[in-house]
């Protein structure tokens, strides 16, 4: 149990893509943002308590000498942090695990719809093979299995944990139709994944196959996903994350058939989760009562219910909420500028981000037999009269 060394009045420094901060942490003190991709020591001059998200690299470098006793990433991933760090210099650290997993989950299942489309399949005939199967990776699998997808899993600290009925990467490789990557970035370990896709797994991809990557860019390989995806054309890859965020290799953008700037967890529901979740454990660790409603903090969705006629496509719904093909036109179009100005662009893509609401926030009615196939999608199936309908 960490002692705890501080009561408000405190200096909270937040990354000022956060949102909610007023709201949720102005009443402990004084709350200064800043932009975290450049956060330095300079910065933490008095500051207790420190707010990141992926961006800042939390380490030595950053903290050293300084007075910060709790950190908080409003991330599901962790690797920006050097948590032994923290550790030994007894500052308290919590991230917000599955803040943005449904954000995710949506994503992918939107961009694997349009690849489908685009090349001629029905998703739920596809067997996709799911690398990583915690917060993402465990709903994910729940949605295209009451799609009817055929599944393969793979998740070796599960499989050691839990035991059961597991796949291993090579029978992933060699039977899926779709290969989802959601695991974490690790470095150290017998499950570490820095590219843990290097050419010779890339080469094991069955043909057609195609891969999906919204956990970290480093898991695969950007120089061998170039070097395979030149040789095997018959690939295709969707790309959210990227090795050497915000630059990113123009040649593997060529190669992408859907490509966006780190932002498959970016719905508001996402973002405003993390921020409540660092407040729950802040006010937790500070010995506080904290009694705001994650509620509090969501407004109405613009559309907040829809009912399908029976010539509309079911794939409209899934549009209205998100059409990942505007995020790919907008990352596509930095690329006739200058490498400094594209990494510019790469974070101002995803500071300016428009509102994106998940599936969830939107209840369905259909005139169609495809309701049960767009309910396990992930949208709302309860209809009252109190909301506001659309007709398409
Ligand atoms: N693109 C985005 O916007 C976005 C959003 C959220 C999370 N992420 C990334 O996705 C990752 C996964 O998110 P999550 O919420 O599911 O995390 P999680 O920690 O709940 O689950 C990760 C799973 O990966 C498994 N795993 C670890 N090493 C593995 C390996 N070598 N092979 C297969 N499985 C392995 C773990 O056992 C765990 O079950 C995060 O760590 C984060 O880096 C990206
Ligand atoms: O790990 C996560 O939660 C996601 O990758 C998250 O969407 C990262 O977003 P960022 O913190 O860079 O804004």
């Amino acid at each position: 149990m960490e002692a705890r060394l501080l009561t408000p009045p405190l200096k909270i420094l937040a990354d000022e893509n956060l949102p909610g901060l007023q709201s949720l942490f102005a009443e402990l003190g004084e709350l200064v943002t800043a932009p975290g991709r450049h956060l330095g020591a300079a910065d933490l001059h008095g500051v207790d308590v420190l707010l990141v998200r992926s961006v800042t690299q939390v380490r030595a470098e950053l903290l050293q000498g300084s007075s910060v006793r709790f950190v908080g990433t409003a991330t599901i991933g962790t690797d920006h942090v050097d948590q032994a760090y923290l550790a030994e210099q007894g500052i308290a650290f919590h991230s917000a695990p599955g803040c943005n997993a449904e954000a995710v989950v949506d994503y992918t299942l939107n961009c694997l719809w349009q690849w489908c489309q685009a090349t001629g399949r029905d998703l739920a005939q596809q067997r996709v093979g799911i690398l990583g199967v915690g917060n993402v990776g465990s709903r994910l699998a729940q949605r295209l299995q009451a799609l009817g997808c055929e599944l393969g899993l793979c998740d070796p600290p599960r499989q050691r944990r839990e035991g059961g009925d597991w796949q291993s990467l090579a029978e992933i490789l060699r039977e899926s139709d779709i290969v989802c990557l959601h695991t974490p970035l690790t470095r150290e370990g017998e499950d570490a994944t820095w590219h843990l896709f290097d050419e010779a797994t890339l080469l094991q991809l069955r043909p057609g196959a195609c891969v999906l990557n919204a956990g970290r860019g480093a898991v695969i390989s950007a120089e061998a996903m170039v070097k395979v995806a030149t040789a095997r054309p018959d690939l295709s890859w969707i790309l959210d994350v990227w090795e050497q965020e915000p630059q990113i290799d123009p040649q593997l953008l060529s190669h992408a058939f859907i490509a966006t700037p780190h932002i498959a967890g970016y719905s508001l529901e996402g973002k405003v989760r993390g921020s409540w979740m660092l407040a729950q454990a802040l006010y937790a660790w500070l010995g506080l009562p904290f009694n705001q409603p994650l509620s509090s903090l969501l407004p109405e969705p613009a559309v907040a219910a829809v009912h399908l006629n029976a010539d509309a496509d079911p794939s409209l719904p899934m549009r209205l909420i998100y059409d990942p093909f505007q995020d790919d036109r907008a990352l596509r179009a930095l690329f006739t500028r200058s490498p400094e100005e594209r990494a510019l662009g790469f974070d101002r893509l995803r500071r300016e981000y428009p509102v994106r609401r998940e599936f969830s926030s939107l209840t369905l009615s259909c005139a169609t037999n495809q309701l049960p196939r767009l309910h396990a999608l992930g949208f709302s199936q309860a209809v009252s009269s109190a909301v506001k309908r659309v007709d398409v």
